[in-house]
This record gives structure tokens, C-alpha cells and sequence, in this order.
């Protein structure tokens, strides 16, 4: 029997909350562990994601150096990919004209940018490739889905697709069917939220899990629009503290003062009566938008689908059941696909099973 090639792949994740690491020895995780970060610890940034390099990094390289990896040994580092240009999705090379759209934000500035400037940064240490697979600026937005009620402000595909794509995919399989020949609403609900229509495996439709939809742990997601140029012009914030509060200090950030919804469980399970309100507003809110992407698919919905890491939330995914389950059956699957799924992309490279593509 032909020995199989051995491969180590570190794969590495930064999120709004947290950082999560990976290294895998082909399909066989070695280390994992996830990094939270506190919305007070982020808040030490001013909203500069670019900042937060170095304090990310040197978090990566602790707690690797803590697995006893020997880093000498990575055959890739495989980085999430960033708001970077909209794009078909698959496995990408990192190259210094990602870099620069990363740093830059083409579509705008979140924790992901610093995945591939991480994936780089640790690849080019030890000469091996760097890649990213399914970034959060995958598009594949019907026409009728970019119109917003104005020109100059089309709609645009910004969400979750990495992990939307992998669970997606894992649920078809769990049932014995194809990700391509099912109609899906799929959600991640974690630092950010996104609701997806996915019509036979193309993401139609979606909240920008930026600027739109339900608010989430630290975002407001959609806010009343004559009431925020009243708050751009009241001379209380600049551009960027205005957008901080948005995104970063908005949703459960802003009223309870966390991004930890397992905090807010417990503040609920205790009796806390604002901490319900709130959790509740948030499923409320999210059910809302399943019952708009229902309608995108014109009611052929063979399931809703619920993950990322707020799904391991019972009192949160039993209210979105309660108010969503007449439209389809509603699958949990707490957690998230996102590291294996940026591995088997490195691998499938590696392995010579599909040509990386080139970024545009
Ligand atoms: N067991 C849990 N119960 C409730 N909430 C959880 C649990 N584990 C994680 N969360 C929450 O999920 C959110 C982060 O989800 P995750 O998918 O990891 O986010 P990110 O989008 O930042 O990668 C945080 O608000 C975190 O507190
Ligand atoms: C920008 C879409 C991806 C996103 O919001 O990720 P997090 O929830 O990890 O911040």
C-alpha cells in the first residue's frame, strides 16, 4: 500500500470575539483552541482592526508555543479570508495584492482583514504557502437582491459564508442528500449574525452581517436611517467612533454591556428581566429575517439551519424555533465548520486536487 503524503496545516481565524487556532496533521486536528477577547479589551484598539496585528499574533504564537507544535514543520497556513473584493467562493492564494486590499478594507474594515495578514505573516517566516478558502465577500447575489431604495447605496453581499457553506453542506450530507438540491435558510449567529437564503447551494440573498438585519452580540444591525444622520451630524462622534458603535459596541454590547451571550444566558437563567428583554429582542429579530429570506425563496424552504457559537444557546434557538419552525424544519448545529473547512481547502491544494485560484 503507497504511503500517504503527511501534511500540517495551520489554520488560523479572527473573529469579532475570539481568535481560533488550529493545527492538523492532515485530516487529524493536533491543537486547537479558541482566544476570546473582550469587547473591553478590543475597545483599547479605537475600532483600528489594523492595530490589533501584533496583540492577535502575539496571542497565536503563545498559545502555539504552548501545543508543543514544532512550526518547522507547516506545509501552509490557511487564513480566514477578510471584506476583501466580492468573489466567486473557493480556495485562494494569499498575495501581496490581498494584503493590500486586507489592510486597506476594500469593502470595509473587520477582524477577518487580519486572517490572511496573520496566514501570510507566519507562512513567509517558514517558506510555505498561505492561502484562504470562502471569504466573507463571496457574492452571489441574485440582480433583484443589490437594489437597497437607493443608487448610490447598492446592497452587498457581506456574511458568513465559510462556515454557512461547510454546515450547509454537512447538513445535506447528515441527511443523505446533496447541498446543491436543497433550498436552505441558513444562519450564523455569532459575534455577527447572518441569515442566508440558499437556493440549491448559491447564496442568493443575505443580511450584511455588517450594516443589516437583526443586531447581534456586538452589532446594531439595522437601525432607524433618519435617526442615524441625526447622530452623524449632532457633533457627539467622528466617522469612526460613530462606526465603532455600530459594529463592535452596538447590540448586546450596548445594552448589557458584554459580546458574551453565554453571559446573558445566565443573567436570564437568574431573573434578570433587561438580559431577557434583550435575548429575546435579538431571536425576535432573527426570526424576522428568516421569514424574509422565506420569502426570497417563495416559500420553497426544505429547512432552516442554525449555528456559529450562539446556537449553543437553548433558550436563544428555542425562540427562533418557536417563532420560524411553519416554515420549515429548524437543525442546530452549535458551533461552527470554519477550521475544517479552511483545512480540507489546504489539503485539496496540497494534495493536487484543485488549482488554487488567483485573486482578482
Ligand atoms: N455555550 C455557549 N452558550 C451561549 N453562547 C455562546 C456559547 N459559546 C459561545 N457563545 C457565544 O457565541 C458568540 C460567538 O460566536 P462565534 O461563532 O464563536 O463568533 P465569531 O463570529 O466571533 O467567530 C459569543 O457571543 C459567545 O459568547
Ligand atoms: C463580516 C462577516 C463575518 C463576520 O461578521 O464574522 P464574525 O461574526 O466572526 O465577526
Amino acid at each position: 500500500m503507497m504511503s500517504q503524503e503527511v501534511f500540517y496545516i495551520l489554520a488560523i481565524n479572527p473573529g469579532s470575539t475570539s481568535t481560533k487556532l488550529t493545527v492538523y496533521e492532515n485530516e487529524k486536528p493536533l491543537f486547537q483552541k479558541t482566544v476570546y477577547h473582550s469587547a473591553r479589551e478590543l475597545s483599547s484598539f479605537d475600532g483600528d482592526i489594523s492595530a490589533q496585528y501584533e496583540y492577535r499574533k502575539e496571542q497565536v504564537l503563545k498559545y502555539l508555543a504552548q501545543s508543543d507544535f514544532d512550526l518547522a514543520k507547516l506545509s501552509a497556513v490557511v487564513g480566514r479570508g477578510g471584506l476583501l473584493k466580492p468573489i466567486e467562493g473557493g480556495v485562494y492564494l494569499i498575495d501581496e495584492r490581498v494584503i493590500e486590499d486586507a489592510l486597506i478594507g476594500v469593502q470595509g474594515q473587520h477582524a477577518s482583514n487580519l486572517g490572511v495578514q496573520l496566514a501570510k505573516g507566519i507562512a513567509d517566516n517558514y517558506g510555505v504557502p498561505s492561502f484562504f478558502v470562502d471569504p466573507p465577500s463571496v457574492d452571489e447575489f441574485e440582480p433583484l437582491a443589490r437594489l437597497s431604495g437607493l443608487p448610490e447605496l447598492p446592497r452587498r453581499s457581506i456574511l458568513h459564508a465559510l462556515n454557512l457553506k461547510a454546515v450547509g453542506r454537512r447538513m445535506a450530507g447528515d441527511i443523505g442528500r446533496k447541498f446543491e438540491d436543497l433550498n436552505l435558510i441558513l444562519t450564523h449567529l455569532g459575534g455577527g449574525i447572518s441569515v442566508v437564503a440558499s437556493r440549491r447551494g448559491r447564496f442568493i440573498d443575505g443580511n450584511n452581517a455588517t450594516e443589516e438585519g437583526p443586531f447581534s452580540p456586538e452589532r446594531s444591525g439595522h437601525v432607524p436611517v433618519r435617526g442615524l444622520i441625526q447622530l452623524c451630524y449632532s457633533g457627539k462622534y467622528n466617522a469612526r467612533e460613530l462606526d465603532r458603535k455600530l459594529v463592535g459596541q452596538g447590540g448586546l454590547v450596548a445594552y448589557l454591556g458584554t459580546n458574551d451571550a453565554s453571559e446573558v444566558e445566565k443573567r436570564v437563567k437568574s431573573g434578570d428581566a433587561k438580559a431577557r428583554l434583550v435575548f429575546e429582542a435579538m431571536a425576535y429579530q432573527v426570526s424576522k429575517e428568516i421569514g424574509a429570506m422565506a420569502c426570497v425563496l417563495a416559500g420553497k424552504v426544505d429547512y432552516i439551519v442554525l449555528t456559529g457559537g450562539l446556537a449553543f444557546s437553548e433558550i436563544f434557538t428555542g425562540w427562533v424555533r418557536g417563532r420560524t419552525h411553519w416554515i420549515a424544519p429548524v437543525l442546530v448545529y452549535p458551533g461552527e465548520e470554519e477550521m475544517r473547512a479552511m483545512v480540507e481547502g489546504a489539503l485539496r491544494v496540497l494534495r493536487g486536487e484543485e488549482k488554487p485560484r488567483v485573486y482578482p
